[in-house]
């Protein structure tokens, strides 16, 4: 199974990089999981309505040409479906079963996805009705991914 996690923009936190880095390492046993960042669009703190809407579409232009056609793309949005941890990992083992080896989880920027992203999603998936920052969001994601495959191995982790 390839993982990618598609995100916008660097990752600056050097404590968060830490984190991330040891999942990554971590789930090297279970399957090949890499982090694509795209570039965030360049704005200023106060914009309109139709310039915010600009820069998710231009974030979202950049998300949707590292998606393969036959990659299953799991966008995370706030207002999408909440799930276990054990359901995001019966997920991942029906997509492993059904052939679909190529997954994508998507995280948007400051100010979330595009519309296109989240129409080419084929499911979007909320962490809680909370707001969490991008960048944070990356380290929760990788380590649910790593508890998932935990759960489906039966190895003890999932307390
Ligand atoms: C700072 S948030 C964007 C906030 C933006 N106002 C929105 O509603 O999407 C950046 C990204 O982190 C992810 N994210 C943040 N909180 C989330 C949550 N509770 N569940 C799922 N994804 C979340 C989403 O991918 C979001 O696009």
């Amino acid at each position: 199974m390839n993982i990618s996690i598609i995100t916008v923009g660097k990752l600056k936190e050097k404590y968060l990089k830490q984190g991330i880095d040891e999942y990554l390492k971590r789930m090297s046993a279970y399957a090949k999981v890499e982090i694509i960042e795209v570039a965030d669009e360049k704005a200023p703190e106060v914009l309109s309505a139709s310039e915010m809407l600009q820069v998710k579409e231009k974030e979202g232009e950049r998300i949707l040409a590292k998606l393969h056609p036959d990659t299953y793309v799991i966008a995370l949005a706030i207002e999408g479906k909440q799930k276990s941890s054990e359901e995001l990992a019966d997920t991942l083992d029906k997509l492993a079963t059904y052939g679909k080896s190529k997954i994508a989880f998507v995280i948007g920027g400051s100010l979330g996805l595009s519309q296109q992203v989240l129409q080419r999603s084929d499911e979007k998936l909320s962490f809680s009705k909370m707001t969490f920052p991008h960048q944070l969001m990356r380290l929760v994601l990788v380590e649910q991914i790593y508890r998932a495959f935990r759960i489906n191995r039966g190895e003890p982790y999932h307390k």
